[in-house]
């Protein structure tokens, strides 16, 4: 390589041009003076050595940074050069760094280039570097004073008390993002610290020197990136900030009129999954059908005489798998995918100028044992929902503990205070995730990543923040350990009300709000409410379904918004846009009023790269649930799903009046002749914009425009006019909650005080308030399985609801799975023994809800999803059968001839794969 490709030249405001040559054989001579230089990470000056000399802390390609950021980069980043991604050798005088492998030997080139042999550029070295003396009086001046007055707390304690390097891999929790060097299985993540409109992604060269052209420092590139970079932010901000903006104008003026027209559009649109991907399927799946029909002919009509009862139980067998693998096949005909437009829903409800339109939503936290589940889990969770993009007022979070623990509680607060320097971090560069714990797991490419200056410095100074606030809640969680003789006391000297967990009143705090205090910016916080209902011996508590009911009540008492999500205490916000993505159907005038839930998948951390418990449920989440979408929408699956909180109020969905020719629910579409024919003949809406927009309210009987397909007439009959009384009789006897039922748009009583609020709170959340009423049995969360979300969800559809699958490309949730072997075994077992529960209740879906508008290829998924554990029977019975034939010299078929073999082997092929593939499992499509 010619040394002028190494030529780099620096100048900034300071413009001293410096020249360093890349190859070392000749020592570079600094042209002019060395000071002056830019760091490209911090932008302070990068300072210089004790003998006067540019500090390079990159020998390969003197990618100008500064010691601190060097520092800081060998200890807790990538540990390579940003530039040329080449490992940082230790310099004389900086500090040691874990995996520094010799003791004195500072020049490790051994070691340096081993690790990294593709470079092989040995004799490369830079000789500033082996001589390098820091600057030390400079250093210092240069460092971040947050870093020099606190001292890094020792490694990070994880809940339980240990050290990091005990851990042993397989745990739930957090451990996997300690023990990974950022995102599993070597796959590099590339944090966006700023929002993708910012910038265009430069893309890199392959050629290194035009790589160094494009990205070296001093580079223009570089710099109009920077610049560029700035002027966006400032214009967002200033965007976010001007409030006396220009009045939107509906019938207005032209240069308006693209705006305009770009707000009316849909908020989200279907995208069918096309034919020549899905129609192979579907032939596949008829062929299958029709082998399996002269495979059961052949069966039933060739009888075994000699060995009868062999041959009867595994025909039966052979019609179960058989049956089985057609619930499992149909479900799936009709997949689809989904695409929503953030942009439009922020043109159509936050219009510059106006306070924002946009919905209010109640957030769910449940937990139970903070040792199983570490606070520090919740606090991360909670910390990503108070950081989520959307407006702060509008988002309410509660935090339900069904263990009424003091630590719990301790946690929270200690949340709520941190939250008050994270929320304004999160937001004031845009960064995801924004639960600290994987925000932080992740490294940052400084180049790829359009970084600027001043985020490296308040990233490095949170992510202390967020370290100390990790040892306070460590702290808390070795105080716990040893529960007091008298049980735990307050820090005002009252003894804790949940000292009992089985016996104790409901408790409720309100943290931050309009109320709690504002953050470090000055700007207000959502609200954040703990919860822990009242327990009392003699109750049946309803475990997780009891816990979520109990929110539903208390937070239509303090905040009633209109739109609930619930999360398990292990789920986090990935993505801050999530509650956006589900507003655009829940909001769409049109599709959005028969919405009753907007589901998104579960998506885990830290499974191992081969799944081996099969976690992810890929068949599940990506092909059953699309599957579902295109026929009456997803299951639910008891997290990361937005509901619309009359659906929990056991209303029936808003009839759809279609035109008689319309009903029906031909299968397969394509071929039905009566509602697929005039599919193009959409309705256009004329109407203005503020009567589109117009809220309708249950008391009034009204129509809306259209809906998804845009032909047909939608009717909200939920009209309450049901008399108070039975109110009382269905949702309890708490007039403040009755009256919050009849608000559709949410919303308090005005008149009322925050402490009756309060009271009324209290007592919605007592043991009793169930009693005779239809909580749990047709209100809000079902009872009556350990899998309360399928049974939830078959109800919401059997009143005729729709539901909705959302996959945003940033997945918006993410939990963590059980990684050991009986962990898993553990959750399976519940989820069939709910599944079973709910196939023997009254909920069968096989009987249940007929007339109700549960469409039959739902039924079909539900009846599937709940019968699924019986097929364990039949499939132990096949498995024995051919030991009993071996003993016995006797065979389930009489003589054979090839047509049956070829059409046993397609069968059994799919008895294969209907057991196998069955909803949870990873395997293939069909
Ligand atoms: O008495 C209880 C028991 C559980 N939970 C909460 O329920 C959630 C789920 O419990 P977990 O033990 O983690 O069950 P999983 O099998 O991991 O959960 C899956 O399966 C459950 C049952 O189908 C669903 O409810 C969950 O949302 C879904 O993630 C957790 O947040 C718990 O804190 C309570 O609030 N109260
Ligand atoms: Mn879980
Ligand atoms: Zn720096
Ligand atoms: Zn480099």
């Amino acid at each position: 390589m010619e040394a002028s490709a190494g030529l780099v030249a620096g100048s900034h405001n300071r413009n001293e041009l410096v020249v360093i040559r890349r190859d070392g054989e000749s020592a570079p001579k600094p042209l002019q003076q060395l000071s002056g230089q830019i760091c490209h990470i911090c932008g302070d000056d990068v300072g210089l050595t004790v003998d006067g000399e540019l500090f390079v802390a990159c020998n390969e390609c003197a990618f100008p940074i500064c010691r601190t950021c060097y520092e800081y980069e060998r200890r807790e980043g990538t540990q390579v050069c940003p530039q040329c991604k080449t490992r940082f050798k230790r310099l004389k005088g900086c500090a040691r760094v874990e995996g520094d492998e010799e003791e004195d030997d500072i020049d490790d080139l051994e070691n340096e280039f081993n690790f990294d042999a593709t470079k092989g550029r040995k004799n490369m070295q830079h000789p500033l570097a082996t001589d390098a003396i820091l600057h030390y009086g400079r250093a210092f001046d240069n460092a971040d004073p947050h870093q020099a007055l606190h001292p890094l707390p020792q490694l990070p304690l994880l809940t339980d008390g240990r050290t990091v390097g005990d851990i042993p891999p397989e745990q739930h929790a957090l451990v996997p993002s300690f023990m990974s060097n950022g995102g599993g299985g070597g796959k590099r993540i590339h944090p966006l610290p700023f929002s993708d409109h910012t910038l265009p992604v430069q893309p890199r060269s392959m050629d290194p020197s035009k790589d160094l052209a494009a990205y070296g420092y001093g580079s223009i590139a570089w710099k109009e990136r920077m610049e560029n970079w700035k002027q966006k932010q400032e214009k967002l901000q200033m965007m976010e900030n001007e409030n006396g903006g220009k009045d939107w104008d509906y019938d207005g003026d032209a240069p308006d009129l693209p705006l305009m027209d770009e707000a009316r559009q849909p908020l989200s649109r279907k995208l069918p999954i096309p034919s020549s991907q899905i129609n192979p399927y579907r032939m596949i799946i008829i062929i299958r059908l029709v082998v399996l029909g002269f495979f059961f002919h052949y069966r039933v009509t060739h009888p075994v005489n000699d060995a009868f009862a062999l041959w009867l139980i595994s025909v039966i067998c052979e019609i179960w798998f058989a049956l089985s693998w057609i619930l499992d096949q149909f479900p799936k005909w009709l997949p689809i995918d989904r695409e929503t437009y953030l942009d439009r829903l922020s043109l159509r409800y936050e219009k510059e100028g106006h306070p924002s339109q946009l919905s209010p939503i109640d957030i769910f936290v449940s937990t139970v044992d903070p040792l199983k589940e570490p606070p520090l889990v919740t606090a991360n969770t909670v910390l990503s929902i108070l950081a989520v993009d959307y407006p702060v007022d509008k988002v309410s979070c509660y935090v339900s503990d069904d263990g009424a623990a003091m630590l719990t509680f301790e946690a929270l607060s200690e949340t709520s205070e941190f939250a008050k320097k994270w929320v304004p971090f999160c937001k004031k560069f845009n960064i995801e995730p924004r639960a600290p714990e994987w925000y932080f797991a992740q490294k940052i490419d400084y180049l790829e990543d359009k970084v600027h200056a001043s985020f490296v410095k308040e990233r490095r100074a949170m992510k202390r923040e967020y370290e100390e606030f990790k040892v306070r809640i460590n702290a808390l969680v070795a105080k716990a350990k040893k529960v007091p003789e008298e049980g735990w006391t307050m820090q005002d000297g009252t003894p804790w009300p949940g000292n009992n967990v089985r016996d104790h009143p409901g408790m409720i705090q309100v943290f931050l709000g309009q109320s709690g205090g504002l953050d470090k910016e000055g700007n207000e916080l959502p609200r954040l409410v703990y919860v822990s209902r009242e327990k009392r011996p003699g109750f049946n508590h309803h475990k997780k379904a009891g816990a979520m009911n109990a929110l539903v009540r208390v937070s239509a008492v303090l905040t009633n918004a209109p739109y609930l999500l619930n999360l398990d205490c292990d789920h986090y916000f990935n993505n801050s846009k999530a509650i956006r993505e589900s507003m655009c159907f829940m909001m769409d005038p049109l599709l959005g009023k028969r919405v009753c839930y907007v589901q998104f998948p579960q998506r885990f951390d830290g499974i191992d790269r081969h799944d081996r418990y099969a976690n992810r449920n890929i068949v599940f989440f990506d092909i059953n649930m699309k599957g579902l979408d295109g026929i009456q929408g997803p299951i639910y699956v008891g997290t990361g799903c937005v509901f619309r909180r009359s659906a929990l109020y056991a209303y029936d969905a808003p009839k759809a009046k279609k035109p008689p020719s319309r009903t029906c629910n031909c299968l397969p579409k394509w071929n039905c002749g009566c509602c697929c024919s005039g599919r193009t003949k959409k309705k256009k809406t004329n109407k203005p914009k503020s009567e589109m927009m117009k809220k309708t309210s249950r008391t009034s009987t009204s129509v809306l425009e259209g809906t998804e397909e845009g032909i047909e007439v939608i009717e909200d009959q939920n009209v309450a006019v049901m008399p108070e009384h039975k109110l009382e009789k269905k949702f309890g006897q708490s007039p403040v909650f009755v009256a919050s039922t009849l608000l559709e748009d949410g919303g308090t009583l005005k008149s009322a005080s925050p402490a009756s609020l309060l009271k009324e709170a209290i007592h919605v959340i007592s043991c009793g308030y169930e009693d005779k009423t239809e909580w749990g049995k047709e209100v809000g969360w079902i009872y009556g399985s350990v899998t309360e979300d399928i049974l939830t969800g078959f109800k919401m559809h059997c009143h005729g609801w729709r539901s909705i699958y959302c996959i945003p490309d940033r997945p918006a949730f993410k939990g963590s799975a059980p990684i050991n072997l009986s962990d898993r075994l553990h959750q399976v077992l519940r989820w069939a023994l709910g599944s079973v529960e709910i196939f023997l209740s009254r909920h069968c879906p096989l009987w249940y809800g007929y007339g109700g508008g549960l469409k039959w290829l739902e039924r079909l998924s539900y009846i599937n999803a709940t019968v699924y554990p019986l097929t364990s029977i039949p499939l132990l019975a096949y498995c024995t059968l051919p030991a009993v034939c071996l003993l016995t010299g006797k065979f389930i078929t009489p003589e054979v001839c090839c047509c049956f073999f070829f059409s046993f082997f397609v069968n059994r092929y799919a008895v294969y794969s209907s057991t196998i593939d069955h909803g949870k499992d990873d395997l293939a499509f069909i």
